[in-house]
């Protein structure tokens, strides 16, 4: 039995549609049969997207091609293939521009010769883009049989359709993975501690507004438990089976907030190597939880307004919107109120963003829930050391009660993980109740940067200029201050480099220089 060329084309084809291979590799095989079957030079597989066609296969035609996009309106034959149903055919003599001109790999002949042929492709009857042949031998067109055409046409629309089915498919699976992931860590911390009337009056508020789809903005200062209240809101609210997606509105670079936000396609500025999703998207159905709001550049508040006010957002680089049914849970440590009296921040984003706006207290107005949390950060600790029973002895509680917390329940956190540690180094005999002391918990004057006293003794020691009369607390600062220097010097001044290299975070970061007086402008000048 002797076979046909078409025939043979048509099983290579038919067998790759069930193997597993990339979407461009599948369009490259496709062009390459197409090559083998049709006399011509050059063949390109263009899709449309928006009114722009971007090829994504070419044989025959230089390499830059595929680096390129051709905006419809411009290529009039472009057009005229998109707007037919039937194979398009532009004769060698062809007025209309050749969109390949000085494109063609092979041509060493004048390109007003060519033979060109195009035919549009649908997928789900929408135009999905077109496949262009071209040819150096004018006529040579002629020979082609329309059926076989058609045939391969109906080929590569099956192609592209499996192509387009699985990347939809793999997109899905990221996306699930990435909301399980986001749903897994949202159900681990969201228990707020707490017995004292400030804090059960939170907790009582909270469980009422988290029934209502009301945007609500979290206020208190550093520390409190912003976050934690969110994550409570959100696991109470009916939206707690979908994700609460976090966004850090001071860590957020101003050049890449739309696009962490909103997403971006493929090639919407240098670096964009794919379609991405932004946050907004990642919390359709659920929670956008919008951390330290009041960093938020005025620059960028209008396009996060737009897309609270529209419920739609637009990947960067893409004409479509996408409708997004988000709700959104603000936080901040500022004084919004007074940000917008100075001009900060947007009034209307303000009033957009606190329709229920909640207070979280001091931890220096909740009493004894600083023993009750000197408690839970004790039993965390203990067991990630793999310790016996802690207890807080007398001198210790007495100390935590009357200190004032200006870190509040960080700065407990980081006390307590601090004491345990050193507790831990010194006694190890299995099966001993540890107690931990005033003296062990050495409390410091600030913590928002946790800084090791031992550190700060050696810098006194360091430093010979340093009068030995130093107080703790303008110790630890001219340490930090000259830590702090060190890093921005060493990152180029950069803050969000220096806040992670110093693990601390960013909008703490910058209230960090403000305390120390260090100002980053006048360094730079100064260099
Ligand atoms: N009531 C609480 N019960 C248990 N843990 C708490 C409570 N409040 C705060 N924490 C813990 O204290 C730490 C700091 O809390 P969180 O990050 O929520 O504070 P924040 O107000 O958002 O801070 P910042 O203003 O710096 O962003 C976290 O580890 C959090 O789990």
């Amino acid at each position: 039995m002797t076979s046909s060329p078409m025939a043979d084309s048509m099983i290579s084809v038919v067998s790759d549609l069930s193997r597993q291979m990339t979407a461009n590799s599948r369009y490259q095989r496709l062009l390459d049969s197409m090559q083998g079957l049709f006399p011509c030079d050059a063949v390109a597989l263009l899709q449309l997207r928006d009114t722009t066609l971007h090829p994504v296969a070419v044989s025959g035609l230089s390499d830059d091609t595929l680096g390129r996009t051709f905006v419809v309106e411009d290529q009039p034959r472009f057009a005229r293939i998109l707007l037919s149903h039937e194979p398009v055919r532009f004769e060698a003599g062809c007025e209309l521009p050749d969109p390949y001109d000085g494109l063609i790999a092979t041509a060493d002949s004048p390109l007003h010769v060519h033979d060109c042929l195009g035919v549009a492709l649908y997928i789900d009857e929408r135009p999905w883009g077109l496949l262009t042949l071209d040819a150096l031998t004018p006529g040579v067109f002629d020979t082609i049989n329309p059926t076989e055409l058609r045939t391969f046409i109906r080929l590569a629309e099956a192609t592209i359709r499996v192509s387009t089915l699985i990347q939809s498919l793999q997109r899905q699976v990221v996306r699930e993975h990435e909301v399980a992931r986001l749903l897994a860590a949202d159900m681990s911390r969201s228990e707020l501690i707490g017995e004292s009337p400030a804090i059960r009056g939170l907790i009582e508020e909270l469980d009422v507004v988290a029934r209502s789809d009301l945007a609500v903005l979290i206020s208190g200062e550093t520390g409190t438990g912003k976050e934690l209240v969110a994550r409570h809101l959100h696991a109470a609210s009916s939206r707690a089976d979908a994700p609460l997606v976090y966004v850090n509105c001071a860590a957020l670079p101003e050049n890449l907030v739309e696009s962490e936000l909103f997403g971006h396609t493929k090639g919407a500025f240098s670096g964009a190597t794919g379609t991405r999703s932004g946050k907004f998207e990642l919390a359709d159905g659920g929670t956008l939880f919008l951390d330290e709001i009041g960093e938020m550049p005025l620059a960028t508040q209008p396009k996060l307004l737009r897309a609270l006010q529209a419920g739609e957002v637009q990947r960067v680089g893409s004409d479509r919107y996408h409708r997004v049914d988000v709700r959104v849970i603000a936080a901040t440590n500022r004084d919004l109120k007074q940000e917008v009296a100075s001009g900060r921040f947007r009034a209307d984003l303000y009033h957009r963003l606190s329709v229920y706006p909640v207070l979280v207290p001091p931890l220096r107005e909740r009493g004894r829930d600083i023993l009750l949390l000197a408690g839970h950060f004790l039993e965390l600790n203990r067991r990630n050391l793999g310790l016996g029973a802690l207890r807080l002895d007398r001198s210790a509680r007495e100390a935590l009660l009357a200190h004032d917390w200006p870190g509040n329940v960080r700065e407990l956190e980081h006390l307590i993980s601090r004491a345990v540690l050193r507790l831990s180094a010194t006694h190890r005999k299995p099966g001993k109740v540890l107690s931990l002391t005033a003296e062990l918990l050495a409390l410091p004057c600030d913590s928002t940067t946790p800084v090791l006293l031992s550190d700060v003794t050696e810098y006194q020691q360091r430093s010979p200029g340093t009068p030995s009369v130093l107080s703790l607390r303008e110790a630890t600062d001219q340490f930090q201050r000259e830590l702090v220097c060190r890093v921005l010097r060493r990152k180029g001044y950069n803050r969000t480099a220096c806040a992670r290299e110093l693990s601390v975070d960013p909008g703490n970061f910058t209230r960090l220089l403000k305390r120390l007086g260090v100002d980053v402008e006048e360094m730079k000048r100064e260099v």
